[in-house]
């Protein structure tokens, strides 16, 4: 039984006034990884928003999660955002500090109290994705995949139901790109379900998936030719 953690119906989403896309329906069911491909400011980046409540959506219906979009309040947010791992193209460390306190400071953002507990779920992310040794450097003594690898475990910390990474291998070259990419295919065997924005179509024909298409203010699934 197909089981959605994202349904959106005849969803528009805005920037503005100005429509960047219309009559949406995607949805995404547990353990699957899609792709989110399209031209630059074809509207990956508002579609990734509007799931994660950055952009609130004000026309059709949306649901991720336990979440109903329309009805998202600004103290929502938080709260579907624990549900949610967000993955960006810029990392977005915290640069004053190690990679371990990177990690603490999420999830005492986020409720953690038990320091044992919390030290233990940091182990185990860093474990996911190979990093297990690298919790004491500082995020500019890592290179770019490293530290993209770490944005990735920070994003499983809470242990999210879907994993929305938006290019998260934008910034990275073709062969990190690849270790970056194999991270992401391993969390999703283990029972992930990903949602990943890409301009990069190597990975793609790499490592075939669903794709969904943003062009001319639409969303539609690509197929992908085999061979
Ligand atoms: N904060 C904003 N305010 C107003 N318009 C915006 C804003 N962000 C994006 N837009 C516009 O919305 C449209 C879609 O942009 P979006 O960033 O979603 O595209 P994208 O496909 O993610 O592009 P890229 O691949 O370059 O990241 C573009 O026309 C862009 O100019």
């Amino acid at each position: 039984m197909p089981n959605p953690i994202l349904q959106l119906k005849n969803v528009s989403i805005y920037q503005g006034d100005s429509l960047v896309l219309s009559n949406v329906n995607v949805e995404i069911n547990k353990g699957d990884f899609v792709y989110l491909i399209g031209k630059t400011g074809s509207g990956k980046s508002s579609f990734m928003k509007t799931l994660y409540g950055d952009l609130s959506l004000t026309e059709g219906e949306g649901h991720i999660v336990e979440y109903d979009l329309k009805t998202l309040k600004e103290d929502d947010i938080p709260f579907l955002r624990r549900k949610l791992g967000v993955v960006f193209q810029d990392f977005k460390l915290l640069t004053d500090r190690t990679i371990n306190e990177n990690l603490l400071f999420v999830l005492k953002a986020t409720g953690w109290k038990d320091q044992n507990q919390m030290n233990t779920r940091v182990e185990e992310v860093l474990a996911k994705v190979d990093m297990k040794t690298k919790g004491f450097k500082y995020p500019h003594e890592l290179s770019g995949g490293e530290q993209q690898r770490i944005a990735i475990a920070r994003a499983l910390l809470n242990n999210p139901e879907l994993i929305l990474a938006d290019e998260p291998t934008g910034n990275l070259d073709p062969q990190t790109s690849i270790e970056v990419m194999e991270v992401l295919q391993e969390i999703n065997k283990n029972g992930n379900t990903i949602l990943m924005a890409t301009h990069d179509y190597a990975l793609l024909l790499k490592y075939p998936s669903k794709t969904l298409k943003c062009d001319d203010n639409q969303v539609y699934e690509v197929v992908q030719r085999k061979g």
